[in-house]
């Protein structure tokens, strides 16, 4: 792929921010979350931290909008997931001071699996997609019980392409990044002293064990933010996106494939016209 001077040079579209522009997200996206739970008389947020760069970030910006004392995290591991992000993920809680519980969601999703057994044992889809579903039904028990919102996590890249678990991790009172791509989401964390290790982990949805983003999706996030910001959103043709990233044609094809089937996933479930 182009470096990001030829990019912007060559399409006239900025995709990283500059410094101006990152404060002025960053205040922005703090006033966003503390509007709606102020406007929602809520009592603070709950987030599932995962040690990942999306809810970490999240984390950060909500201690910042609400104050440390007013976020709640749930760290929800299970056995797929590695050790070192649950602790990643707690430590990240005890570095801003936000109140945590840890719950192993194994005991939970087993009962699934138990009740299921013909569907759930070989589909790693379906069970990885319980795991994720799993998580959002402990969010909204503690959202509930708390008089809080949750908190999504959810960025412009997944949205874009349905890189989420329907009614899952998308299950969720707001998304403060879903207008950042993922390598803007980078940027943002950065700037908020998010620690480095953590800025550069591989994303990975934790599904299942050994699971990554980009290997899952055939695509690194770099090519697909700017197949994102070119074409998809974009004004550019696929023959320009093509000419101007140097990435393969299967490439644009695939990000064009996941976005327009992946529609249904950002709609309100349809119902007929009235007659
Ligand atoms: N055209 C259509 N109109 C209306 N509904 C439609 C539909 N096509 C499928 N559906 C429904 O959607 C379901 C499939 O969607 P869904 O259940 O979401 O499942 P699906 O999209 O198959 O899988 C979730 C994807 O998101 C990824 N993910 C999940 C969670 C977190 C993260 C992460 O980045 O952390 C990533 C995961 O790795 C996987 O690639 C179908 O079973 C069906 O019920
Ligand atoms: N083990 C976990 N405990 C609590 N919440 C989790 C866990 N795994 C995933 N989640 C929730 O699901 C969200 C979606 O996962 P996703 O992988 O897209 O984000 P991430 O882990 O924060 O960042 P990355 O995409 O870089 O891995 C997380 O941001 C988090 O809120
Ligand atoms: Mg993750």
């Amino acid at each position: 792929m182009t470096d990001s001077k030829a990019f912007v040079e060559k399409t006239g579209i900025e995709l990283r921010f500059s410094d101006t522009e990152l404060e002025a997200y960053r205040e922005h996206i703090v006033q966003f979350i503390a509007d709606l739970v102020e406007d929602a008389g809520a009592d603070g947020a709950v987030l599932g931290l995962s040690g990942g760069i999306d809810s970490t970030t999240i984390a950060y910006l909500a201690a910042e909008a609400l104050g440390a004392e007013n976020v709640h995290g749930l760290v929800l591991p299970s056995s797929v997931n590695p050790d070192a992000d649950e602790t990643d993920a707690e430590q990240v809680a005890e570095t801003l001071g936000i109140e945590y519980d840890t719950i192993e969601i194994g005991p939970i999703v087993n009962a699934f699996v138990e009740a299921a057994p013909e569907h759930a044992a070989e589909d790693r889809m379906a069970l990885g997609n319980v795991r994720v579903r799993t998580r959002g039904v402990l969010n909204y028990f503690v959202a509930n019980a708390e008089s809080r919102l949750v908190l999504g996590t959810g960025n412009r890249s997944e949205a874009a392409t349905g890189y989420f678990t329907k009614y899952g991790d998308q299950a969720v009172d707001c998304n403060p990044i879903g207008n950042l791509y993922k390598c803007q989401v980078r940027q943002l964390a950065r700037d908020l002293g998010v620690p480095d290790d953590l800025v550069t982990r591989t994303p990975t949805a934790a599904m299942w064990e050994g699971q990554t983003d980009e290997e899952e999706m055939g695509l690194s996030y770099d090519d697909l933010d700017a197949i994102l910001a070119l074409h998809v959103h974009g004004p550019l043709s696929k023959h320009a996106t093509i000419e101007t990233l140097d990435v393969p044609e299967t490439a644009v094809d695939r990000v064009v494939e996941l976005h327009e089937t992946s529609a249904h996933k950002r709609s309100m479930p349809p119902a007929p016209e009235p007659l």
